[in-house]
């Protein structure tokens, strides 16, 4: 069978699709067989064996079988590689612009959608198909997105590797059987041709990859890279289209909620810890990285977790650690040949390493993974310059500033000697996977914060002591320390002070973390160093956000002027 009709919407067919190849005593191959309604093309060169929702023990035997580069690990996860792409390709995610899209989405200076015409999406996808078409077989996915179960998406990932298949069935929510059964025509469906590239003489293309999105046909091709956090992400994007529509927010962002019931969301771009600090061992996880907000509460869009693992520690991070067993797709990381043992520390690969595992391998995980309101909106933001302070606590206009600034400062590799930290700033820290302007995403965080009473948040996870090079980054312990204090509300009662040039409210004190450290210009030696690098960042944070002082946030303009004002004074 084929996929991928060019002209018209999925029809009706039944074609023989073979489910799993199964063995009898003897070792003969034996097939069972399911019929899903698929569509059919004229692109189609040959029938294709589909291996529709396989489990994630068949999807192992054909990894290690046809992948090169599969390994089982010592825990028993599978390793997998993802080739030459090894984190995404912002620069070649593309939007198709028409009558749908022109007015609704962000395009323009600081938007990730770049745009492509329809033509040139039906090129791509052709070519997606005609791949896909090609192969002895193909991996389809049929799951859901979104745990509130009155705004499920049905999604349709069709792929050409079994290590995609086994990610997206740990990532999206998987299905009963009898959900599946009933499962019908998606909502959205991808076309995952992986390592085969677009033309880069097609228009629009500037690279052998192309993400490509078209809103109204609700499909997703992917060409030329097999970085699975492109099927991940790409997903998230079309949620950051469908969900404001229904008057739901749609967050980059981890969440859990304590015993009593209490929910926070922690906001922060890849690297600042919402994997980590969302997964707590006191507290119920909801999720990760993708959520909702509507009048009901919030809501985990996925059915997993996809946390980094660099430096992985069993003791730090023993939550993860133990997820990470069989069913759990490891990407790019090293092991030992004949032991199996992963490396967490080697980056030979890659720094961005990756475990991808059912939300259900963490034990608090909360199922249904969704929750009432928020009461703790936390912004993570990991500050390799070192001027942040470890926590301070934010009035509603400051919660926008930040929130719309989405600023973070890594350090990416660290073998080329000290480099100086990069500022990023990335708006509703997630500005890659916005479709809608972010003043859209931030007017409906601001409504829903002030008629819910939730308490803003900034928390540097980065460094303190100095910049990087000469600090060192806030032990996880403290940072930790730190979120127990701002879930119990004892960081409510404590005193505050206010910082000169950020004017951000900075606690005198929070049980088990050195009150010394609060207050950053308490660790640096050099004074001078660090009055200069905190006027940096200031003048940083000024220039990112001068883009946005145009535009206008909810009904009137009070909310608006009071956040133009809640940024740095320098
Ligand atoms: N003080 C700290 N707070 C949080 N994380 C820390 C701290 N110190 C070190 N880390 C490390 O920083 C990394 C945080 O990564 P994490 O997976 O939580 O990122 P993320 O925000 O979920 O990003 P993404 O959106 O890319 O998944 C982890 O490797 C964690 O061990
Ligand atoms: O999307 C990815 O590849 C990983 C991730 O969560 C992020 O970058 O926010
Ligand atoms: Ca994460
Ligand atoms: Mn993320």
């Amino acid at each position: 069978m084929a996929f991928g009709d060019t002209e018209t919407q999925p029809q009706t067919q039944t074609p023989e699709v073979v489910q799993a190849k199964k063995h009898d005593q003897n070792g003969v191959d034996k097939v069972s067989h399911f019929t899903p309604t698929i569509c059919v093309s004229d692109s189609a060169l040959k029938f294709t064996n589909v291996l529709y929702n396989l489990t994630p023990a068949e999807l192992y035997e054909h990894a290690l079988k046809y992948e090169e580069g599969s390994f089982i690990t010592s825990t028993g996860a599978l390793a997998t590689r993802s080739g030459a792409k090894t984190g995404r390709s912002p620069r070649d995610k593309r939007v198709v612009k028409d009558a749908t899209t022109q007015d609704d989405l962000w395009w323009g200076k600081g938007s990730p959608n770049l745009e492509m015409d329809e033509q040139t999406f039906m090129i791509n996808r052709e070519r997606a198909v005609d791949y896909l078409n090609c192969l002895d077989t193909v991996f389809v996915n049929d799951q859901f997105l979104n745990w509130d179960s009155e705004n499920k998406i049905k999604v349709r990932i069709v792929s050409a590797r079994a290590y995609h298949s086994l990610f997206m069935h740990n990532m999206c929510i998987r299905p009963t059987k009898e959900e599946l059964e009933n499962f019908g025509t998606p909502d959205f469906t991808i076309y995952n041709a992986g390592k085969f590239p677009c033309n880069r003489y097609t228009h629009y293309m500037t690279s052998s990859t192309s993400v490509d999105l078209h809103v109204a046909r609700k499909e997703m091709v992917i060409l030329g890279t097999m970085y699975a956090g492109e099927m991940k992400k790409g997903l998230f994007s079309v949620m950051h289209y469908l969900m404001p529509k229904r008057q739901i927010l749609s967050l980059h962002s981890g969440c859990n909620i304590g015993k009593s019931g209490d929910v926070a969301l922690f906001f922060g771009l890849s690297g600042t810890g919402k994997t980590t600090l969302s997964t707590d061992h006191n507290r119920y996880l909801i999720g990760d990285d993708e959520h909702c907000w509507s009048d009901k509460g919030v809501s985990n869009i996925e059915g997993g977790c996809y946390a980094k693992c660099i430096d992985l520690s069993r003791e730090k991070e023993p939550d993860i650690w133990n997820a990470i067993k069989f069913g759990a797709v490891l990407e790019n990381v090293a092991f030992d040949d004949h032991t199996r043992l992963v490396n967490y520390a080697d980056k030979s690969v890659t720094e961005n390493t990756r475990a991808a595992y059912p939300i259900e391998f963490i034990p608090n995980a909360l199922i249904p993974c969704v929750g009432p309101h928020p009461k703790n909106v936390i912004l993570l933001a990991c500050d390799a310059f070192g001027v942040l302070p470890p926590v301070s606590k934010l009035n509603l206009a400051q919660t926008m500033y930040h929130f719309i600034s989405g600023y973070t400062a890594l350090v990416a590799g660290t073998e080329d000697g000290i480099k100086e930290p990069t500022a990023t700033f990335s708006a509703c820290f997630g500005a890659a996977f916005l479709m809608l302007h972010p003043t859209k995403y931030a007017a409906m965080l601001a409504e829903k914060m002030q008629i819910h009473g939730a308490t803003g948040w900034l928390v540097n996870t980065g460094w303190s002591g100095g910049s990087y090079g000469s600090g060192s980054r806030i032990k996880l312990a403290y940072t930790r320390k730190i979120i127990d204090a701002i879930h119990s509300g004892s960081l409510l009662k404590t005193e505050y002070k206010k910082t000169k040039v950020f004017g951000l409210e900075i606690p005198s004190e929070v049980e088990g973390v050195p009150s010394e450290i609060l207050d950053p210009v308490n660790t640096w030696s050099d004074k001078n160093a660090y009055n200069g690098t905190l006027m940096k960042l200031a003048g940083l944070f000024k220039n990112n956000f001068e883009t946005f002082t145009n535009y206008k946030i909810g009904e009137d303009n009070k909310l608006t002027e009071e956040m133009l004002a809640a940024g740095p004074h320098c």
